[in-house]
C-alpha cells in the first residue's frame, strides 16, 4: 500500500459555516442516515453515530413490526409461521417501501433520547445510480417517517467527505464503496461527481456465491448468516500468505441430516472469484472513462476503498496489481458513509452543492 496520500480532515464542527443554532433546537433531533442494504447507521446532530444495526425487520401475521435491527437479525432464518423477517432494501434501493418506513421509524425510535423531540432535518444517502423515481421514494419514506426537511446525498460523495477528503477542491479522487447490495465507483472533483458507475453487486452476492458453491460442490446447504461468517473469517480476493480454514455447519442435501465440513480460504476464493472480478473490471472501466487531468490526480492519490466489502482480505492487493495504482482502505470503512452524511448535517450550508 502506498503512503503518498494524506487526506485532509473532515470539516470540524466549529466551522464558521456551520448551520446556525436556534432557540428551540432542543425540540429537534436532526439526523443523518446511511440506509444500506446490509446495515443502517444513524448520526444525530452534535452526538455522532448513535445507531449501527442490520437493515432488517421482523413482522408478525398482521404485518406489525415485532423487532428491528439486531433483534430481528437474530430471528432471521429461524422464524416460525407467525413471524417473518424482511430486508426492505435490495441492491442498494428500497424494495419494500412499507417495511422500509417501518424500519426507519423503528430505528429512529431506538435513538430518540428525548421523548418530546421530533426530526426536523434528515440527510439520507442514496446510491448514485438510482432513478428519479427511486430518489422520490426515499424522500417520501423519510418524510413519512417524520422528517420535515429531507436532503439526499450520493453515497460516494458522502463516503469521500466521511474519509476526510475536501470534495470542493479542483482535484480528482476515486472512491470505490463496496456495500452489501451495490458497488459505487465515482470520480469526484469540485463538489461534483465527474464520473460514476453503480454496479448492483456487493457483499450479499458474495454470500450467495458461497451458498451456491457449497450446494454444488459439497451437497451442503448453508444459510445466509453462515455464508457471511465464512466470507468475513476466511474469504479473500487474492492468495493469502498463509491460507486459512474453518469448520462450518449445514444440512446434507443427500440424506437431509446436519453435517460439519472443513472449508479453506482457497475454496472460498474460488466461490467468489467471478463476482470479485466483476468489481475489479468495473474499476478498470471507470479508470478508462476518467478525463486525463483527473487520471493524473488519481495516479498521485490512488483509489480509496470504503464500505464493508473493502474489508475482504487482499482485495486492495488485487486492485493494486490490476490497475497498477496505489489503493487505500478507508479507516473504519463501514462507517465512512454515515460519517460523511453526518458532516453534511452538521454544516448544511457548506455542503449545499452536494445535496439535493
Ligand atoms: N471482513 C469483511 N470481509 C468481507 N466483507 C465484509 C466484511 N465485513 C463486512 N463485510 C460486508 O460488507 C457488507 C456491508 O457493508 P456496508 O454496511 O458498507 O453496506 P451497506 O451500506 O449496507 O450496503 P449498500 O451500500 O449496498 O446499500 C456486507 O455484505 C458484509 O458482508
Amino acid at each position: 500500500m502506498s503512503d503518498t496520500y494524506t487526506p485532509t480532515k473532515t470539516k470540524s464542527k466549529d466551522s464558521k459555516n456551520q448551520t446556525k443554532k436556534g432557540l428551540f433546537d432542543f425540540l429537534y433531533t436532526d439526523i443523518a442516515i446511511d440506509l444500506g442494504t446490509a446495515n443502517t447507521l444513524i448520526y444525530a446532530r452534535d452526538q455522532g453515530i448513535v445507531l449501527n444495526e442490520p437493515s432488517i425487520v421482523a413482522l408478525n401475521n398482521q404485518n406489525e413490526p415485532v423487532a428491528t435491527g439486531h433483534e430481528a437479525r437474530l430471528m432471521h432464518e429461524k422464524t416460525h409461521r407467525n413471524i417473518r423477517t424482511v430486508r426492505p432494501l435490495r441492491d442498494g434501493v428500497i424494495a419494500d417501501f412499507e417495511v422500509a418506513e417501518q424500519m426507519i421509524r423503528g430505528m429512529i425510535k431506538k435513538v430518540k433520547m428525548k421523548w418530546y423531540s421530533t426530526t426536523r432535518q434528515m440527510v439520507v444517502c442514496v446510491p448514485s445510480g438510482i432513478t428519479e423515481v427511486e430518489r422520490r421514494a426515499v424522500r417520501d419514506s423519510a418524510e413519512h417517517a417524520g422528517a420535515k426537511e429531507v436532503y439526499l446525498v450520493d453515497e460516494p460523495m458522502a463516503a469521500a467527505i466521511g474519509i476526510g477528503l475536501d470534495v470542493h477542491e479542483p482535484v480528482g479522487n476515486m472512491i470505490v464503496d463496496i456495500g452489501g447490495g451495490t458497488t459505487e465507483i465515482a470520480v469526484i472533483a469540485l463538489s461534483g461527481i465527474v464520473y460514476a458507475q453503480s454496479v448492483r453487486l456487493g457483499g450479499d452476492e458474495l454470500n450467495d456465491d458461497i451458498i451456491s458453491y457449497f450446494r454444488r460442490n459439497h451437497n451442503l446447504l448453508i444459510g445466509e448468516r453462515t455464508a457471511e461468517n465464512i466470507k468475513c473469517e476466511i474469504g479473500s480476493a487474492a492468495p493469502l500468505d498463509e491460507e486459512l480454514e474453518m469448520i462450518t455447519k449445514g444440512r446434507d442435501l443427500v440424506n437431509g441430516v446436519p453435517r460439519t465440513r472443513q472449508v479453506t480460504s482457497k475454496d472460498v476464493r474460488e466461490a467468489i472469484s467471478e463476482s470479485v472480478n466483476t468489481i475489479v473490471e468495473a474499476i478498470t472501466k471507470s479508470l478508462e472513462q476518467t478525463p486525463p487531468e483527473l487520471s493524473a490526480d488519481i495516479l498521485d492519490r490512488g483509489i480509496m476503498l470504503t464500505g464493508g466489502g473493502a474489508m475482504l482480505k487482499n482485495l486492495d492487493k488485487l486492485i493494486m496489481e490490476t490497475t497498477d495504482l496505489p489503493v487505500h482502505i478507508a479507516e473504519d470503512p463501514l462507517t465512512a458513509v454515515v460519517r460523511g452524511t453526518g458532516a453534511i448535517l452538521e454544516d448544511i450550508d457548506y455542503y449545499r452543492t452536494v445535496i439535493s
